[in-house]
């Protein structure tokens, strides 16, 4: 009988176009069918490894620049050798790649993989409806990654009206002939058109069977022993020229000290254009407000997600801006100018204008 080999789906596409809501959406609804995913972060603190973790079957992160460059693919192998092995009884792989990789390089990578236990499953490419327009025009890559695409998600359609909708489904088709563009909104594919799904029992059972905790642990040494500095950047010694991510630099930054949500909000509608990309945890410390607020800014949409810390969390902020021409110093310094010491003292309505922006 012949060898089953695992697939591997490359999840792309733009920053902020909604590839890690489309994988938890994933994660969640996939029945007995077992997850591993690999994430991609572009910044130092990995903001989309920490919201996919705990609903994964199994997960390794591959943070800290873009995996596309990477000038060494046996990292990524080393990934899959372990998410394939016939111990963590993997169904499918799904590797979200960062929102400034070249897809095709990871594709590339993968079919060069001399692992016999997996096989390429596909380029899923994720097309913010709000955005995508204004994007395309600053980079023109992105046409062609809906053109090596095997299905291309129309993401955010509750954002547009039936007219843009119509009209990108029209470009979309254009630039993908005969590929699949299913429009949706918060990721919700129907999972079936990436993988069979297999029945809940199953599932169960295996969750009983298997502890990962043994390939998390692995993964924490991992990226201890890998802290390779990467600069603020992708890196040095590969050539970036023509990839997407060039001239995109991100930037940390981390608070022990709660945040003042009024000169947070300042700082926020102040940010500067180039700012594209916003993501992080929130600790703003207010009495009635001592929630983990979970921040996304992509280009001018803003959002915080409230939600209970959990039990085990640090009450850190914690926030990575992605943007191009960018000042890391300033954008720190604004960051550091917004932390209030005494976050007691503050007055509940300070925290209006977080609010308007807040949705649980
Ligand atoms: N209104 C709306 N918001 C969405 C939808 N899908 C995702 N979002 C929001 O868009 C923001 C970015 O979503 P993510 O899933 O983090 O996007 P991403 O592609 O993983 O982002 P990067 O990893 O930074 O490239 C979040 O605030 C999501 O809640 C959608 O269909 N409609």
């Amino acid at each position: 009988m012949a060898k089953r080999q695992i697939p591997v789906i490359v999840l792309a596409g733009f920053l902020g176009s909604g590839k890690t809501t489309l994988l938890n959406h994933l994660l969640r609804h996939s029945g007995g069918t077992r997850i591993g995913a690999v994430v991609n972060d572009f910044g130092k603190i990995e903001i989309d490894a920490m919201s996919v973790a705990g609903q994964v079957d199994s997960m390794v992160s591959l943070g800290n620049g873009c995996l596309c460059c990477a000038v060494d693919a046996s990292e990524l192998d080393g990934f899959l050798d372990r998410l394939a092995r016939p111990a963590a009884r993997i169904d499918v792989i799904v590797i979200e790649a960062s929102g400034l990789a070249e897809p095709q390089e990871i594709i590339r990578m993968i079919l060069a993989s001399d692992n016999d236990s997996v096989v390429y499953g596909g380029l899923v490419e994720v097309v913010d409806g709000a955005e995508f327009s204004a994007t395309r025009e600053r980079h023109p890559e992105l046409d062609r990654h809906v053109g090596i695409a095997d299905l291309v998600v129309l993401n955010k359609a509750d954002r547009i009206g039936d007219e843009t909708r119509e009209s990108l489904l029209e470009t979309l088709a254009g630039l993908a002939p005969g590929t699949p563009v299913v429009p949706v909104s918060h990721g919700r594919i129907d999972p079936e058109m990436l993988f069979d799904r297999k029945p809940r029992e199953d599932h169960l059972e295996a969750v009983r069977q298997l502890s990962f905790e043994d390939l998390l642990l692995a993964d924490d040494e991992h990226d201890r022993e890998h802290d390779h500095d990467h600069g603020e950047h992708c890196g040095e010694g590969c050539d970036h020229s023509g990839h997407l991510h060039s001239g995109y630099e991100s930037v940390e930054f981390r608070s022990d000290t709660p945040m003042n949500p009024r000169r947070l909000m300042e700082f926020l509608d102040g940010r500067p254009e180039g700012l594209y990309r916003m993501k992080g945890f929130v600790h703003f410390g207010v009495a009635g407000h001592r929630d983990k607020f979970t921040l996304h800014a992509v280009g001018d949409f803003l959002r915080f997600y409230r939600s209970p810390w959990a039990r085990s969390e640090e009450r850190v902020t914690q926030m990575v801006m992605i943007g191009r021409g960018i000042d890391a110093g300033t954008l720190k310094a604004g960051l550091e100018g917004c932390r209030d010491t005494a976050p007691e003292e503050t007055e509940e309505h300070s925290m209006w204008g977080v609010l308007r922006y807040a949705q649980d």
